[in-house]
């Protein structure tokens, strides 16, 4: 056990099933609920100190291991326990980002700076998330809306959190980075965690589309990236693929993402009700249409999204496109007829997402 420990990084009762899991972390379906349950609770340290393994990290940039579970335990424990919006959706969005970095169109493309900047923005992406969104922050007068006059308030929250951290001795994982490498590494970490506010989703997707159309390749089909901008843009849009990675996850694994985000977004339409707030889209409980919120969220923002990362990265992401597609059909083909001759009577149904919330959509 004293060798799974070392080569795990945390104590577990199943060190070979959890040895098992992991050895799927190259893989787009890795079970991240399997490895909550097998690692004590502790599934972003189990799941990003293994992808530190696999690239090597630790010997690179000079990381005592020690130093990086001190970190990545504390990272962890800052994650609050709300339904969707904790240590398991840091833990999923990590190791996504890891298997979206190895596509063969980026092999080479990304320096091992920016590889390790990617795997620990998405780890610390969403910390101290207080299961509610921007707009409610905003709406109730929070200190962090205070604090961060009202910009992607929960984003710059999350950025400050995970640097905070860093500044013990004993948790400071980029300790033998020279001072230019770690100015490197916090710029593109705030840039790429700041392009995860979903408001800034339409714009990131316009200029991928830009990119895509304007797409250089060298001779075997691997992307060229010259300047600083084109690179972060590619980050940033992968970073924001993998935090809407869900639907295109096995359905399985996707109907239980749905339940998380579902039930934060009702706890958040409680409160809401409770303050006399307009509740906010899909967060009223009492009128939940979960699979027509599911093929908005699809229609509108995680296919045209997707489409456009399977052609920038072409053919290496088709399998993940299919699988959203295959996701998308199956909920509609399981909406109740909206006042079907075929439902009988006693069915409510709800009322199809109205132009507002459409409109909303675009934001
Ligand atoms: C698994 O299932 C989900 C997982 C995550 C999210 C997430 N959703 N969102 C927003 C997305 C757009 N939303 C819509 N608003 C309005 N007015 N109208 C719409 C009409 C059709 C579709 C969406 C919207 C607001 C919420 C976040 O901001 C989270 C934080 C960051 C990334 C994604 C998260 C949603 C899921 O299912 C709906
Ligand atoms: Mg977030
Ligand atoms: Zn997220």
């Amino acid at each position: 056990n004293l060798l799974k420990v070392s080569e795990l990084g945390i104590e577990t009762q199943y060190p070979q099933e959890l040895v098992d899991v992991l050895s799927r972390i190259n893989d787009w379906g890795l079970d991240t609920f399997k490895v909550e349950e097998l690692s004590d609770q502790r599934p972003l340290t189990a799941i990003t100190y293994r992808i530190f393994q696999e690239r090597d990290l630790c010997r690179i940039y000079s990381i005592d291991q020690s130093t990086l579970l001190k970190y990545l335990l504390m990272l962890e424990d800052h994650y609050q326990q709300v339904p969707y919006h904790n240590k398991a959706h840091g833990a999923d969005v990590c190791q996504s980002m890891h298997v979206l970095l190895n596509a063969s169109a980026l092999d080479g493309v990304f320096t091992d700076l920016e590889v390790m900047s990617a795997i620990f923005a998405s780890a610390v992406h969403d910390v101290d998330h207080p299961g509610v969104t921007n707009q409610f922050l905003i709406n109730t007068n929070s200190d962090l809306a205070i604090m961060y006059n009202d910009e992607s308030v929960l984003e710059n929250h999350h950025l400050a959190v995970a640097f905070k951290l860093l500044q013990s001795q004993e948790r400071n994982i980029f300790a033998n980075l020279t001072t230019k490498q770690m100015k490197t590494l916090r710029k593109m970490v705030i840039d790429m965690v700041l392009a995860t506010d979903m408001s800034k989703h339409m714009q990131l997707l316009a200029d991928l589309k830009t990119m895509v159309e304007s797409k250089k390749v060298t001779g075997n089909n691997i992307i060229m990236l010259e300047t600083y901008d084109d690179r972060i843009q590619v980050l940033q849009n992968m970073i924001h693929c993998a935090d809407l990675s869900n639907p295109t996850k096995p359905l399985d694994i996707y109907m239980r993402w749905i339940d998380r985000i579902m039930e934060e977004f009702w706890r958040q339409g409680d409160k809401e009700r409770d303050l006399r707030l307009e509740i906010s889209p899909m967060c009223d409980r009492r009128v939940a249409s979960v699979e027509k919120s599911q093929i908005g969220f699809i229609e509108f923002i995680v296919h045209p999204l997707w489409e456009t990362w399977a052609d920038l990265v072409y053919p290496d992401a088709n399998n993940i496109l299919e699988t959203l597609e295959q996701n998308r059909d199956w909920y509609q083909s399981h909406i109740e007829p909206e006042n079907g001759a075929f439902s009988s009577g006693s069915i409510t149904h709800d009322p199809l997402p109205n132009t507002d919330t459409i409109q909303a959509a675009n934001i």
